[in-house]
């Protein structure tokens, strides 16, 4: 049976983060995940969980001034003052919700100095992380949504994991960016497995219910299945109606 993680920073988002967690208790979802949940407090997220039986995944770290445009920091030289406190602030969040992992954010930039900062930025999180069983995560993200965002491919990914060392820090494949930036998504998969840490999902190119568009979901569900890849699969889309509607759930499961 595959199952699915509902994430809150699109579905249910205009509700608070408790109730959200509720909600997708309620839809059938086996766990939840979010982008940035630091306006909640931590304790009713935990309390919300421990009712539903839930577990948080994953959330994001700090992107930073989001007015001016930016979308992380760990890869902007100069900056790392501000993108390691991010980081604790992620870690600390994490620790109180026992959230298992952590997308840290890169941001726009690109070049050497940007590979390296991320890569310095990328072994403090790690380090931090480790002291409390947490996972790093790194995303990239298409040109469309985030241009000019510093990870844009799985391969660019790959080769900074090799050289990050830590074995807590893993790729965070989204199937709905990743199809646009380089397609072969189940060749991918398959090679890619020992450094995958979690996965999403949505419809290519509208991002929204993942039983519509480009991409066939049931076959990608299959072959996930043959690599035994059994973790709930982050269900990451915009629902097309503007409310939530799960009743592609039960075509996967
Ligand atoms: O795919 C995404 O956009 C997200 O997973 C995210 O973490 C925020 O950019
Ligand atoms: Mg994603």
């Amino acid at each position: 049976m595959t199952k699915f993680s509902a994430n809150l920073g699109f579905l249910w988002n205009d509700k608070p983060l408790p109730e959200a967690i509720k909600l997708a208790h309620q839809a059938g979802y086996s766990a939840v995940e979010c982008h940035w949940p630091y306006q909640f407090d931590a304790d009713e997220v935990k309390a919300a969980l421990q009712e539903t039986g839930l577990t948080m995944l994953g959330l994001n770290t700090d992107r930073g001034d989001v007015a001016k445009g930016e979308n992380g920091l760990s890869a902007l030289p100069g900056r790392e003052a501000q993108a390691q406190a991010a980081i604790d602030q992620a870690i600390d969040y994490a620790v109180k919700t026992n959230t298992l992992n952590i997308h840290v954010m890169a941001g726009f930039s690109s070049g050497v100095e940007a590979e390296k900062t991320f890569i310095h930025n990328l072994q403090y999180a790690a380090d931090r992380a480790k002291l409390h069983n947490i996972n790093i995560l790194i995303e990239p993200l298409n040109h469309y949504d985030a241009p000019d965002y510093f990870l844009q491919t799985s391969e660019q990914a790959k080769g900074i994991l090799q050289q990050v060392k830590r074995d807590n820090v893993k790729l965070m494949f989204d199937c709905y960016h990743l199809q646009i930036m380089e397609g072969d998504i189940c060749r991918r998969l398959e090679k890619l497995m020992p450094i995958i840490g979690h996965i999403q999902i949505a419809s290519v190119p509208d991002r929204q219910e993942p039983n519509t568009g480009e991409l066939n979901y049931a076959y990608v569900f299959s072959k996930l299945k043959e690599l035994g890849y059994s973790k709930p699969i982050g269900a990451e889309y915009k629902p097309k109606t503007g409310s939530v509607d799960s009743s592609w759930l039960t075509e996967y499961r």
